[in-house]
């Protein structure tokens, strides 16, 4: 058998291995010892579904020896309170006996009480004597007693009266009437009283009236508040109760704020599992913390940035690596506070690259441009203009990285993604990149004409294409955006631009739609709605990452308050950040004093990107039936070796048009239907249609007309 030696990793050192065939089973790893007895039993105990929680958890074990010491305490006065309920009770049955109240009530609905009468009086007067022969049978048989047995009989005796009529008054489920009509505040007393919980899946209608909750956690203290993990009868589902979280909060009795509600997902959960988790009062009331980034020298961009906490006091760090970030809100809640939260990760990274855009013009951002590669804060086409070439530099340059990376080692870069150690290699020039843009609506919605590989298009388009283009290529590069909007309507940031950006934030914004333009389409209806938030949170909004949080893998979304840095704690991070620059030699461009302008080649951009003309043309700016023609056919009219005509009869069932009325509107639009022969299955058909070219014609002049009307109203 020929054997091959093999070199360990610097020692030089040589080992034989010996050849393996093909089919053989080769195990060369440590022989592992069964394990021990008690191993097995630990393992079957902790594993075993019938042994309670906490004979397992010591958290468990503490709380439910906590609940025990409280129903200890509690019982003498829940023994009284049932003693009470059950002589209210009995009085009640007497009453009802004495008065002979069934026979009545069902002589009244016969229409027969006044045939019934002389019998009811004298059964009530019959009744009336037995109670008078008991009221004097009691006290005679205490007497005797007493007399007999001594005064311990007689406290005997009131014991058993005592137990029975706890029996009686006991609470129990389903039992009308022994409920106060007006029970007073409900909030808490599902921690000891399960019954209430269920009470209140049942009113928010998250369960049906005969089904109940399973108890998979019972409610122990977690933070500043309650948690409770339940399980759903089968076939409801958790999303749901995620979905109603305001019902349940209404049910029991709790601003929505204080109620989080987490589908337990992976290991430990199923779809019908819910992680409940109450707070005592409003979370985000106490004073905001401050961003811990101050206490650090130096951060690694490749670390997700500490960003805020979320209800139960959790720390939420942000992904920034590999994804692009969408900040919106409506003025003044804490946007640029969050955007600069990402940025000071960044900042406090020597090895990021910085390009800043300030549409907001105010102070905010100032600090920033000592360690800024390339920095701006003005809001004119100027700067927009400015912004675009920035842009067109980022697309040269993930472009040159990914030329770049084709031509690296398998070690050094083992897929088309940077990886940290390349990101630090100043040889190869390509640190983690980020683009940070405040009011990125600015830039978006300005209508200077720039024409770009002959196509008349807005500054604004160009630079939604621009960004669109990055967020989707440039993170695998390292290039990241992260964007913050204050106009987060559907028109402004184009749903193609915002469909690629992978990381959401919406803190509080007017209606659902603009909430679900950041967060993504439906979130409303799965229960994540920023407009719900209130005014007086500040920092608040709900996150949607890319990626995993603190919170777990399969969270969807989670309500976080962004970490608190005033402008000193930034301006010392802007420092920190400077300082750390310099000792590693990268300082560069705007923050070294250079103010050279990127040298471009718009053509050669507009030529990469390749959607200048076709993804400009999703309907936006044209008028109907064209932009749906255009969306239906996306992607034959960008690529060149789709088809070439398309039939109406298509066009019409996929838009579902009239087709007399569609006729007529392409053809205002320029767009006349020629025939031309199709194959269908075996069959060539001659059928009318229309040229690919032709529409793409009417786009063209669709579009240079929206742009020239554009530019009039501009300079009006
Ligand atoms: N996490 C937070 N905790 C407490 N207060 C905060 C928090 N985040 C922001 N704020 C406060 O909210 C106010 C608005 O913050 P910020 O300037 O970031 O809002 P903005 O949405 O960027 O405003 P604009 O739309 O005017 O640019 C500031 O006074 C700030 O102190």
């Amino acid at each position: 058998m020929s054997e091959y030696r093999q070199e360990l990793d610097g020692g030089g050192q040589t080992l034989p291995v010996r050849a393996v065939f093909e089919g053989e089973f080769v195990n060369d790893g440590p022989t592992v010892s069964p394990p021990s007895w008690r191993q097995r039993f630990v393992n079957a105990w902790l594993r075993s579904p019938r042994v309670p929680l906490w004979a397992k958890d010591r958290v468990h074990a503490v709380q439910a020896a906590k609940d025990l010491i409280v129903a200890v305490l509690r019982s003498p006065f829940r023994f009284v309170g049932a003693v009470v309920r059950g002589l209210v009770v009995a009085v009640r049955w007497w009453r009802s006996w004495v008065t002979v109240r069934d026979y009545r009530q069902a002589a009244e609905q016969s229409e027969k009480l006044a045939d019934k009468f002389t019998d009811i009086r004298a059964l009530t007067l019959f009744r009336w004597k037995v109670t008078g022969a008991g009221v004097a049978v009691v006290p005679t048989a205490g007497l005797v007693l007493w007399l007999l047995y001594g005064p311990r009989a007689l406290w005997l005796a009131g014991l058993v009266v005592a137990v029975a009529l706890a029996a009686l008054g006991r609470q129990r489920d389903g039992n009308p009437g022994r409920r106060a009509v007006l029970s007073g505040p409900r909030t808490l007393t599902w921690t000891i009283d399960s019954q209430v919980l269920v009470d209140a899946f049942r009113d928010a209608k998250l369960i049906g009236k005969d089904e109940t909750l399973r108890l998979v956690e019972r409610a122990t203290r977690q933070g500043d508040g309650w948690a409770i993990t339940v399980d759903l009868p089968a076939t409801r589902k958790a999303v749901d109760v995620v979905k109603n979280r305001d019902a349940l909060a209404s049910a029991l009795a709790v601003d929505e704020i204080q109620l989080n509600v987490e589908r337990v997902r992976g290991n430990g959960g199923h779809a019908g599992r819910v992680a409940l988790w109450v707070a005592d009062e409003d979370p985000y009331s106490a004073p905001p913390i401050r961003t811990p980034l101050l206490a650090v020298e130096r951060w690694d961009a490749w670390r997700p940035v500490p960003f805020g906490t979320d209800a139960r006091g959790r720390r939420i760090d942000l992904p920034l690596v590999w994804t692009s970030v969408l900040i919106g809100a409506i003025p003044r809640q804490g946007k640029t506070m969050a955007e600069r939260l990402a940025a000071a990760g960044l900042i406090l990274d020597p090895h990021v690259r910085l390009y800043i855009a300030d549409f907001k013009n105010g102070k905010d951002w100032k600090a920033a441009e000592q360690v800024a590669h390339r920095f701006m804060a003005g809001d004119d086409s100027e700067y927009v203009l400015t912004l675009v070439d920035w842009l067109a530099e980022l697309v040269a340059d993930v472009q040159s990285r990914y030329r770049r990376m084709q031509e690296l080692d398998d070690v050094t870069c083992p897929e088309s993604k940077v990886t940290p150690a390349m990101s630090r290699d100043l040889a190869l020039s390509m640190p983690i990149t980020a683009l940070i843009v405040d009011e990125i609506q600015i830039p978006l919605e300005d209508r200077t004409p720039v024409e770009v590989h002959g196509k008349k298009l807005t500054a604004g388009e160009y630079c939604g294409e621009l960004l669109m283009w990055l967020a989707k290529k440039a993170p695998a590069a390292g290039v990241i955006l992260v964007l913050a909007t204050q106009r987060p309507d559907g028109k402004t940031i184009p749903s193609g631009l915002r469909a690629v950006l992978g990381s959401r934030f919406a803190l509080r914004v007017m209606d659902w739609r603009d909430s679900n333009i950041i967060l993504g389409e439906q979130m409303n209806t799965r229960g994540y709605d920023s407009s719900r938030l209130l005014p007086s949170h500040k920092g608040v909004g709900i996150l949607r990452p890319d990626g995993e949080t603190q919170a777990g893998a399969d969270v969807l979304a989670l309500t976080v308050r962004t970490f608190y840095m005033p402008n000193e704690d930034w301006r010392e991070i802007c420092v920190q950040g400077r300082v750390l620059r310099e000792q590693e030699g990268t300082l560069s461009g705007h923050a070294a004093g250079q103010t050279a302008r990127p040298v471009l080649d718009h053509a050669t951009v507009a030529k990469a990107i390749g959607s200048v003309t076709a993804d400009r043309s999703e309907s936006e700016g044209l008028p109907e039936p064209l932009a749906s023609v255009v969306d239906y056919l996306a992607d034959e009219l960008n690529g060149d070796d789709g088809r070439d005509f398309v039939p109406t009869a298509e066009l019409v069932a996929a838009l579902n048009v009239e087709p007399t009325s569609f006729g007529r509107d392409m053809a205002e639009l320029g767009c006349r239907p020629t025939r031309d022969r199709v194959t269908d299955g075996d069959r060539v058909r001659q059928v009318r249609g229309y040229d690919l070219a032709n529409i793409r014609a009417a786009i063209g002049r669709a579009g240079d007309a929206a742009i020239d009307g554009e530019v009039v109203e501009d300079g009006q």
